[in-house]
């Protein structure tokens, strides 16, 4: 076989398909989620509420920052997703967006906020877009949302949707229960369609069988991400005090602890405050001389 000069491409095509293709754009966009999808190249998604952690998973190549309702539990201290408000989560998504430079942000519209109408639903991702400055909005629900994905995706607004387990509508769903075994499989599939003819670019899985997860990621021309539902789907996501291990406690069955954080955290609070009892902190280099 002879070996062919294969001719230049643009630097956006040669992305390093490894650590991250975002680092090889300067803004990540959903027609870039859409090639990857038709490249093969997986990416991963993360929760990001504040400044530091942003800017370190923008700066990681990680294309796609979720401002999730999961603020509820991970930030504010609350018992479940519900009780969070659009005002308390503005402001985690104004801090996520002016320090993600290339990742892609998408806030989470929170419990009651949109699915009364669509007009509801367009009134609060509005909110999110202009004082939040987030690229997307993120909504629960299948065909039943399809209207309001439909009048958001007109109005210039891009959605993701979030399908399965579903954390906003735990109480009826009687639960933090897998969904989509066995007949209501169909359903699902169902689900992901509408979502998708419904104008969203993307589609969270949450808590979905490993094979019925493929096959609707084989089914769809968006992207499915994934959270408990196998390793098929085209992207993963993860909250990230579940990632890094600083939530203590037992995880659900669908995270990976990549770090042990609460060690950290709970090791250096110790020495800090043992130090203070010595008096051998603060030392001559943190004090100031007359
Ligand atoms: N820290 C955190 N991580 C999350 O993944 C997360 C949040 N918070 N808050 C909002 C929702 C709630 N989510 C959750 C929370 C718990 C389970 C859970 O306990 N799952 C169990 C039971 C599964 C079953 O009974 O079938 C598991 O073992 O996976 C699942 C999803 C996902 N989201
Ligand atoms: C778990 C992800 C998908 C989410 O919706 C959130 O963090 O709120
Ligand atoms: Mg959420």
């Amino acid at each position: 076989m002879t070996e062919s000069t294969p001719a230049p491409v643009p630097a956006e095509e040669t992305a390093p398909y490894g650590a991250g293709a975002a680092a090889a754009v300067k803004r990540v966009r959903t027609h870039h989620l859409q090639q990857w999808k038709a490249d093969g190249h997986r990416w991963g998604m993360l929760t990001a509420y504040d400044q530091y952690m942003a800017g370190a998973f923008d700066a990681a190549g990680i294309p796609v920052l979720l401002v999730g309702d999961s603020a509820a539990n991970n930030v504010y201290g609350y018992e479940s997703s519900l009780p969070v408000t659009v005002d308390e989560l503005l402001p985690l998504v104004r801090a996520v967006t002016r320090s993600a430079h290339r990742a892609l942000v998408v806030a989470d519209l929170p419990f009651g906020s949109y699915q009364r109408s669509p007009e509801q639903a367009y009134d609060t991702a509005v909110r999110f877009m202009k004082e939040g400055r987030a690229h997307a909005v993120k909504l629960e629900g299948g065909a039943e949302m399809a209207p309001q994905i439909e009048l958001l995706t007109k109005g210039g607004v891009p959605v993701m949707a979030h399908i399965g387990f579903t954390p906003q509508s735990e109480h009826a769903l009687g639960g933090y229960r897998v969904q989509g075994r066995g007949e209501t499989a169909d359903r699902l599939m169902q689900d992901a369609i509408a979502v998708q003819e419904a104008g969203a670019f993307g589609v969270v899985m949450e808590m979905v069988p490993g094979p019925i997860a493929a096959d609707i990621t084989q089914k769809l021309r968006i992207p499915t991400i994934g959270i408990g539902a196998g390793p098929e789907c085209d992207a993963q996501v993860l909250v990230w005090q579940d990632m890094l291990g600083l939530r203590t406690g037992r995880a659900p069955r669908f995270v990976k602890r990549y770090a042990d954080l609460h060690t950290i955290v709970d090791g250096a609070a110790k020495e800090f405050a043992a130090d203070v009892a010595a008096g051998t902190f603060p030392g001559p280099e943190h004090t100031f001389d007359s």
